[in-house]
């Protein structure tokens, strides 16, 4: 479905004006375990799973031809900045947040949304960071985390069959005909959303919004208002005085450490057409990043050895995660390192892990033996949610905070008995006040789904629970390093 023609050139146009763009075979990552060398377009070569019908092949190359000609979204350099701050991370100093939307839509975009959803991740870093006593690396699933896979091709309601709902990027949701047509021109909104997304994260985390000294002007509603909230309030007010003791002993808490932050972006490299039309050649370096945002990661449907994600990640210089579930053996997931990371190279890969407590226990403490038997650079991290998705008895899928809080104890406790770090987690969440997770102590219940579940695929954790996991997982940190827990 990538149209006829389209030439390297024309899929990986040059972030500054290069006369040729070096030999693909450049690039750093291009591996021999792969024999063809890589190209932004290689991908083509292999099976695509997951991929998207465009039916008008015109109409597919005009909207991706668009969006060669469109600017970057994000910046080598900052690309780069993350990647370092990963490399500590995988060596035990640093912790990875990552947070956000299961899926962004065009309908529920405005700037609150976004506001709210970076300031609970705000409130989580600032949490973690005094439990974990460590830098906590802050990465939103977000602008650009549209394109969905599916467990099933189709979706049949009252005896008509369309295709499934596979994100705004791609379709819409509505259950028409016309809605659910793959769009290609659906990529460019999905890229202008983005380019707005960056733009207000842009500002938020470095125009003053960020500042420290107004983490109790984060606040959502549940902070203010809810008994769990009041723990943030209690936390707050002890981070604020050891702000005004840093001021008396005269720390500058005025300077960019404290009025700043870092934030990034990540999402899923689903969407092939759309990553290959943002992958540009950094001219500073002569190697390919993909400019759609800083991280991406390959998800558990579409993380095959021989398949076309892989084979566009190993090539593009970008930080990656994969998803691993109980599914994927030792040798599987050597196998996918050496694919991703062939020079090993610390912070290039993080190993998302999602498959529920009970299997975690199981079979975590298999797979980091092999990584460690093979002396491979990884960041582990938990996804505690994608392993525990169900579907309540009235329809709905949910996930019981219950179980994610299991599988985040079971993560930390198998890093504890392997001797490695537990180096991160993966959350779909909101700022919202929604009611699409059961339990924690915003107390949804099966009855009270129907409420405020307005996610557009998989259920999302609100700020509330979001941040209760933060005290946990904080919790947990603390007590590794011997601390007493946070009151
Ligand atoms: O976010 C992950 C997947 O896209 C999602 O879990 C798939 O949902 P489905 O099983 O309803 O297709
Ligand atoms: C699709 C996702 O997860 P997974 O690949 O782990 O199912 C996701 O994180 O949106
Ligand atoms: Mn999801």
């Amino acid at each position: 479905f990538v149209p006829k023609g389209m030439t390297n050139r024309q899929s990986g146009s040059t972030l500054n004006v290069v006369t040729e763009p070096p030999s693909t075979s450049s690039s750093t990552f291009s591996s021999d375990s792969n024999s063809e060398p890589w190209s932004p377009t290689s991908w083509r070569n292999k099976n695509v799973a997951q991929a998207p019908n465009y039916l008008d092949e015109d109409e597919l190359e005009a909207a991706v031809s668009k969006l060669g000609r469109c600017s970057p979204l994000v910046f080598a350099g900052e690309v780069r900045t993350l990647h370092e701050q990963l490399a500590r991370a995988c060596s035990g100093q640093g912790f990875l947040l990552m947070g956000g939307d299961c899926a962004e839509a065009f309908g529920e975009f405005n700037v609150d949304h976004v506001r709210d959803s970076f300031r609970v991740l705000l409130q989580m870093a600032l949490v973690l960071t005094f439990g974990s006593a460590m830098p906590v690396i802050k990465v939103g699933r977000m602008a650009g985390q549209f394109a969905k896979p599916r467990s099933e091709p189709d979706e049949e309601r009252d005896g008509v069959t369309l295709p499934s709902y596979r994100g705004d990027i791609i379709n819409s949701e509505d259950f028409t005909e016309e809605a659910r047509r793959h769009n290609p021109w659906n990529m460019v909104e999905a890229y202008h959303q983005s380019a707005q997304t960056l733009n207000i994260l842009r500002a938020f985390s470095t125009g003053g919004y960020a500042d420290i000294s107004r983490l109790h002007a984060w606040n959502l509603d549940f902070v203010e208002q809810t008994d769990e909230g009041s723990r943030y309030r209690t936390f707050a007010t002890k981070v604020d005085e050891s702000l005004r003791f840093m001021k008396a002993i005269g720390v500058d808490t005025s300077s960019p450490a404290f009025t700043k932050t870092d934030f990034f972006t990540a999402h899923e490299c689903l969407l092939l057409p759309y990553e290959q039309a943002l992958t540009r050649l950094d001219s500073t370096t002569g190697k390919w990043y993909d400019c759609s945002s800083h991280m991406l990661w390959v998800g558990e449907r579409t993380r095959q050895l021989d398949g076309a994600h892989l084979e566009f990640c190993r090539g593009i210089n970008n930080p990656l995660g994969v998803k691993i579930s109980d599914k994927c053996t030792p040798e599987e997931l050597i196998q996918i390192i050496d694919t991703m990371n062939p020079q090993n190279i610390p912070g290039r890969l993080t190993i998302i892990v999602r498959m529920g407590a009970e299997k975690l226990r199981k079979n975590l403490p298999g797979l980091i033996r092999a990584v460690q038997r093979e002396g491979k650079s990884v960041l582990w991290i938990s996804d505690p949610v994608h392993g525990n998705t169900r579907k309540t008895k009235n329809g709905y899928k949910t996930r019981d905070f219950d179980n994610i809080r299991a599988e985040l104890r079971a993560f930390f406790d198998v890093h504890d008995e392997m001797g490695s770090h537990p180096g991160g987690v993966h959350l779909e969440m909101t700022g919202e006040d929604v009611t699409e997770c059961i339990g924690g102590l915003s107390d949804v219940t099966e009855e009270s789904l129907a409420k405020r579940y307005n996610t557009y695929c998989d259920p999302r954790l609100n700020g509330a629970q979001a941040l209760e996991l933060a005290f946990l997982i904080a919790e947990r940190m603390r007590s590794r390093s011997g601390l007493p827990p946070i009151e």
